[in-house]
């Protein structure tokens, strides 16, 4: 069986003709069974992208298929597609039982079948025993709960959550992602996951879609995207990152602050302009003598596990590493990270140029990168 489940097919969306597109020819593919999560600042097109899905809006160009099948004009109730919000929309003067089993009674459902779904969705979210109790009685991750079971109780292949943990404290919300995470893994169902919080993308998805402006502009898994950001943008919003401006020498060879490095990139232009990556926790401080970067402490925060370490080199680049090792402010340090911890990034490359780009390494860079290590120094 194809394990696609929805395709978007150059799709544009613009509210209005006066308003600017707020997707721009989006294309992705979603599978069946996965925790997909759309991730991107608030008014990048997350929820415009939900609501597409949903049948809740149209697009302006391009298609939409679901299960192969071309479903622009697909009514959203003739969907298989149901959404948690983030106000969880229950209704207030029904008890736990009556909104789940809500749908279901629209459907004309028999009443000893709607008996028996509700009280599986209620299983299914750790409910079982609150059928009786006022909405205004649960708490907030109870009532999240009850939103859940009432989506999932309709057997949708596809589940949208639209930021649904935004509401809660940090405790909850942390709780509840775990418990959305093993919902969705028993259910085996597709979830859409909204939110603009990275942390929350990366601990709890397969896929995620970092979205800009309308654009995607990187999808992969969460470590695929933490190690290897396509570009600026998504360095900076994944994680904690050093960007710096870096010009490519030859291959496997940049130069960074006005010295020399070993990567692992190849297929660039010689004398490129490029952003350079380096996350702090891959930033190792050594003694001024085998460093290849000097710097000067300017500040430091300890955050349990690790210092956080901020200080300039020599061009007045700042860098933010983490550590184990304390530092004095003023401290004069050496920096060393290894070839591999540099990310070396081409200004404006798409997406696809950027994944060509990766599959050209793969193909020569065995013999080639074995030989360019042997010639060069480290940081000379
Ligand atoms: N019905 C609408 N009519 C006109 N413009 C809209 C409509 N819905 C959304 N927009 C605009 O489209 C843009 C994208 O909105 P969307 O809700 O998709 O973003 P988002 O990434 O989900 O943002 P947030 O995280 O703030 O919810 C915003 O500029 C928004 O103002």
């Amino acid at each position: 069986m194809d394990q696609t489940i929805i395709r978007f097919e150059g799709v544009s969306k613009q509210y209005s003709d006066q308003d600017p597109a707020v997707l721009k020819n989006v294309s992705f593919e979603i599978e069946r069974g996965k925790f997909y999560t759309l991730l991107g600042p608030s008014g990048c097109g997350k929820t415009t992208i939900l609501r597409l899905i949903a049948g809740f809006t149209a697009p302006s160009e391009g298609n939409i298929y679901f299960n192969g099948k071309l479903i622009n004009q697909t009514p959203a109730n003739e969907r298989q597609v149901n959404t948690v919000f983030q106000d969880y929309a229950l209704f207030p003067h029904l008890n736990v039982f009556e909104n789940v089993a809500f749908g279901l009674r629209i459907k004309k459902m028999k009443a000893s079948e709607i008996k028996d779904k509700v009280a599986e969705a209620l299983k299914f979210v750790n409910l079982s025993g609150y059928e009786n109790r006022e909405i205004t009685e649960m708490s907030g991750g109870q009532r999240q709960r009850v939103a859940i079971a009432r989506a999932i109780v309709n057997e949708p292949e596809i589940l949208l959550l639209d930021e649904p943990l935004s509401a809660l404290d940090l405790k909850l919300r942390t709780e509840m992602q775990y418990e959305l995470r093993e919902l969705q893994r028993r259910l085996g169902i597709t979830f859409i996951f909204v939110t603009h919080d990275q942390e929350e993308a990366l601990a709890m998805s397969d896929e995620i879609f970092v979205i800009n402006e309308g654009v995607i502009q990187q999808s992969g898994s969460p470590i695929d995207i933490y190690d290897e950001p396509i570009n600026r943008f998504v360095a900076d919003f994944i994680g904690e990152s050093n960007i710096v401006k870096g010009q490519m020498i030859k291959d496997f060879e940049v130069e960074i602050s006005g010295k020399r490095f070993e990567c692992v990139d190849q297929g660039l232009n010689p004398n490129e302009i490029v952003d350079i990556v380096i996350r702090p926790e891959d930033i190792e401080i050594v003694g001024t003598e085998t460093s290849q970067l000097l710097a000067r402490v300017d500040s430091q925060l300890f955050r349990g596990v690790h210092y956080e370490i901020c200080c300039y080199d020599d061009n007045n680049n700042e860098w933010l590493v983490h550590s184990t090792r304390k530092a004095t402010v003023g401290e004069r340090i050496g920096l060393y990270f290894e070839p591999e911890a540099i990310h070396v990034m081409r200004l404006g490359e798409t997406e696809e140029e950027f994944d060509k780009r990766l599959e050209s390494y793969e193909e020569t860079s065995t013999e080639t990168k074995g030989n360019a290590g042997e010639e060069m120094n480290h940081g000379s």
